[in-house]
């Protein structure tokens, strides 16, 4: 292993000086009137620890390896499968004549398919066996599912399908035992040198000393050099079996699924072959499957293929492959294939789950350690040739002064006891001078502070952030869902120029404003409503946004199945974070067509021309119409409320390109408004109290958030993001379009000041990050968002939501909180700063007693020949 400069040592050694004696626990963050030492230490150590980072990639290499060779296999097998299968198949009977009538050979009688069938029809990805047997509709009749109401919630039926085409599950590869974890921790350098050391003082000591006295050296350094294999090994076990729970604990994935016509929650592991699951944007696709029906589908199939391709998904390619993302719009598919049957579930159960990476600052300290042994081994054979050559030219003495070695006259075993005695001197300087426990203190720190996280809701994903969370100095956090709860409700409503009182009354609303707008809310949406059969309340599902909006159609009269029925949809564009609104085209009659908008109101007012009054009548939108309509919209803004505008056009059905419906761009201006809504996310408990920990140890908290300025800054009012002296300040609120637009180095002076970005794309959190980053920031992104993706990836620690985050998210980020609450990020800052005060601790104890011991016998062991501090004295474990 290359030694690396330990620079880790040297804001150490001079900065810890100043502050000792401060009664400051390790991991408490220092309070505002902390000196700005101890804050100026943490950054730099961060600028210490940033230039690092790269070790963070270096350091997976290997695994990104194994990982890519091991899917290339498994594609090239299934490739191999399907071709034998097609093969076999060209001397057959049509396929079609297999299917019907009795006389296919099925696992059972139930299904008329059979498992290996099913197999190869998700390895052929052109959908020829699917057409063959009739698309998806003639497939889920063979899997006997329907389309619309999933398979049924009996636990009998789940099993018996579990038993036919097996369980999305995976063998877990077997588990290092604790013999490999000991075998490994022998492996290190300075032990194998203690080791070799005490091999050879114990010989000599019994030999010199006699069996009964001489063992005490050798003994205690084998004592020592054991205890240590041993506390490394149950560590480093004990971090395995955490890690593996995680693993479990990660790809247990809660997923939604249609059962018996209802939408229910469930685990990714008890999906079965039939199933009926909705897709949406930043979801994994927890199955193989087939499409059923969806619009702007595409998914991100780089994780299965390797190649970083999005692949747009509709009727003409409409398998989806397991363990890929769902980078845009939404869908629902058709469960074919589950567990080792897929090609992500063999990657998975061949994959070995060992994640028990090194983190940079074990590189460094292991090369340190190793460093000063290789310093004491090499110091230790100098003292050994110098005190040998004395000894054996007769210039060294005995305790009484007389001549140790006399050439010709002393015998030859007597010298050879001079030479062995001398030999121990050496050996005992190797062991002083070792310091064999300094990689196993940060081992124990790490692994402690690892568990500590976890009991503080946060699921460490990527070891190495454990530390470098400590050096944080910035935490750029989304609002929704991070900062503010996610509960949405509609609680404010703008109808034809009028405030609704209260939000669901529509009383004096004019009968076809309100239909049209039941019709918008209805249709344009990617969430959805039950009504039990057994007549219950109707039950929502979809984002909380969706919700919220879905509820509040229900409040004010929406018959979600009727209206819907009405019209038949032609097309949609789903919502996205960067277009902020979506989109919907419904046929209305044989000569019209609806264009539904609905999305962040300010933009979607903008493009009205229009407006319904109470009484029904269409007039132009005047430019005080607009501004008292902005009002409104900031009004709802200012008491930090989400406001979504809903606009339509009409347009003949003549001009809707009929056989290039995919293509078709909606039209998006020359609207009309019919309605605005503001919806209350309240603010996190507690939230306003983190900021302030954060600020004080600091760490300076920005919000980035796709919302609208006027709400985001009320929400940066409300958890104390701002104050009212920076509000005073221009560039700290900044909308996302001004600072994309801005040039790299106008961006990178202007990022330290950001405290509020507003109205931002997926690619604006990133410009921000990247411009923090080369200011020489250490940055920490939270994000619960496929919208935050991007940003999570790019910082240095990553957090994402573990309840509402999606799994894009997760993915993309280093540490997952479990709680989904904002606190818990203050924790995690509070041990990873711990990491650095132990470590910190430690190194300074170690380098102290090693350098000072290997001086002292170097100096005594030359000048008298022999050395005042044994291993034992020294005490083994410095
Ligand atoms: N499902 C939706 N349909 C239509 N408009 C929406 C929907 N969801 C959000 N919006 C509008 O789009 C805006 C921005 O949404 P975006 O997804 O970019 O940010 P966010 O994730 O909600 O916020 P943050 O970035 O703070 O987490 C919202 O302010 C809202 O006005
Ligand atoms: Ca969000």
């Amino acid at each position: 292993m290359a030694s690396p400069p330990p620079e880790v040592a040297v804001p150490v050694d001079e900065e810890d000086r100043e502050t000792e004696g401060e009664d400051i626990c390790a991991f408490d963050i220092p309070g505002k009137n902390a000196p700005r030492d101890r804050l100026r230490r943490w950054r730099q150590i961060a600028l210490v620890l940033n230039a690092s980072r790269r070790f963070r990639y270096t350091l997976d290499l290997a695994r990104d390896e194994e990982r890519e060779n091991l899917r290339r296999i498994i594609r090239a097998h299934a490739q191999v499968i399907r071709a034998v299968f097609l093969f076999k198949n060209a001397g057959q009977k049509a396929l079609q004549e297999s299917y019907d009538g009795t006389k296919f050979e099925s696992l059972s009688q139930r299904f008329p398919i059979d498992l290996e069938k099913l197999v190869m029809l998700n390895r052929d990805h052109e959908a020829i066996m699917l057409q063959e047997v009739g698309g998806v509709s003639g497939l889920s009749d063979l899997l006997k599912s329907n389309l619309d109401r999933g398979v049924s919630s009996n636990e009998d039926e789940l099993l018996q399908r579990r038993d036919i085409f097996g369980a999305n599950t995976y063998p877990r590869k077997k588990r290092k035992s604790i013999w490999r974890f000991v075998f490994e921790a022998c492996q290190d350098l300075t032990l194998v040198i203690l080791m070799v050391a005490a091999a050879i003082s114990l010989s000599l000591g019994m030999a010199t000393e006699g069996v009964k006295d001489g063992w005490y050296d050798g003994g205690s350094i084998f004592f020592a050099v054991f205890l240590v294999i041993f506390v490394t090994a149950t560590s480093d076990y004990r971090q395995s079996l955490q890690f593996q729970h995680l693993n479990e604990e990660k790809q247990n994935i809660q997923v939604e699924v249609i059962r018996g016509g209802k939408r229910v929650g469930a685990s990714i592991f008890d999906l079965v072959v039939g199933d009926v699951v909705p897709l949406k944007i930043g979801d994994q696709v927890p199955a193989d499957g087939v499409l059923i029906s969806g619009h702007s589908l595409a998914i991100d199939e780089s994780s299965m293929t390797g190649e970083s391709k999005i692949v747009h998904k509709d009727q003409k390619a409409p398998m989806l492959m397991s363990g890929c993302k769902v980078v845009d719009g939404y869908g629902s598919m058709l469960v074919t294939g589950v567990g080792t049957n897929t090609e992500w579930g063999t990657l998975m159960a061949n994959l070995s789950e060992d994640i028990g990476e090194e983190t940079p600052l074990q590189v460094r300290l292991n090369g340190v350690a190793t460093l000063i042994g290789i310093v004491g081994l090499s110091v230790a054979g100098v003292v050994l040739v110098v005190l040998w050559i004395r000894y054996f030219t007769g210039h060294s003495n005995n305790p009484d002064g007389t001549t140790a070695f006399v050439a010709g006259t002393t015998g030859a075993k007597q010298g050879f006891m001079g030479a062995i005695s001398i030999f121990t001197v050496a050996v005992t300087i190797v062991v002083v001078a070792v310091p064999e426990g300094l990689p196993l203190a940060v081992t124990l720190t790490l692994a402690y502070s690892m568990r500590k996280m976890m009991r503080d809701k946060a699921l460490v994903r990527r070891l190495s952030s454990c530390e470098t969370m400590g050096s944080a100095t910035t935490i750029c956090s989304d609002k929704t869902g991070t900062l503010t709860l996610n509960k949405m409700t509609v609680v404010e409503a703008y109808l034809s120029g009028t405030k609704l009182n209260p939000c669901d009354n529509t009383g004096m609303i004019f009968s076809s404003v309100a239909s049209l707008l039941v019709e918008g809310i209805a249709q344009n949406t990617a969430g959805a409503v039950f009504s039990p059969e057994d007549g219950g309340a109707a039950e929502v599902a979809g984002s909380p946004t969706e919700k919220a909006i879905l509820s509040w159609g229900l409040e004010i009269g929406m018959n979600f199945t009727d209206v819907r029925s009405k019209s038949s949809v032609l097309r949609v564009l789903p919502f996205n974070s960067v277009k902020k609104r979506g989109g919907v085209a419904v046929q209305v009659s044989d000569a019209y067509v609806h264009i539904h908008w609905k999305g962040a109101a300010e933009l979607v007012l903008a493009s009205c021309k229009s407006w319904f009054s109470v009484d029904g009548s269409v007039h132009p939108m005047s430019s005080d119409k607009y501004n008292e309509l902005k009002r409104f919209i900031d009004d709802m803004s200012m008491s930090s409320l989400r406001c979504i505008a809903f606009a339509y056009c009409t347009c003949e059905l003549s001009m809707v390109p009929r056989e290039d419906l995919d293509k078709w761009q909606l039209p998006e201006e020359n609207l009309t408004l019919l309605g605005m809504v503001g919806i209350k996310d309240p603010c996190r408990p507690g939230v306003r109290d983190a900021v302030q920990l954060c600020s004080a140890a600091g760490v300076k908290v920005r919000m980035v958030t796709g919302d609208n300025v006027e709400t985001a800054k009320a929400i940066a009012f409300e958890c104390g993001i701002l104050n009212a002296k920076d509000a005073a300040s221009e560039t700290i609120i900044i909308e996302g379009k001004v600072f994309r637009e801005m040039s790299e180095t106008a961006r990178e002076e202007v990022a330290d000041k950001i405290t509020v970005m507003a109205r931002s794309s997926p690619n604006d959190k990133l410009l921000l990050v990247q411009a923090l980053k080369r200011k020489g920031h250490v940055v920490a992104v939270t994000g619960d968002g496929t919208n935050d993706a991007p940003a999570l990836h790019e910082a240095d620690i990553g957090l994402s939501m573990g309840i509402s985050g999606t799994e894009v998210a997760k993915e993309s980020s280093d540490i997952i909180i479990l709680d989904d609450d904002f606190t818990s990020v203050v924790k995690v800052v509070r041990w990873g700063r711990s990491v650095y005060a132990n470590i910190q601790k430690f190194i300074q104890f170690q380098l102290t007693v090693n350098v000072a011991a290997l001086v002292i016998n170097v100096v005594a062991a030359v000048s008298s020949g022999a050395v005042p501090l044994n291993a034992v004295e020294v005490g083994l474990f410095s």
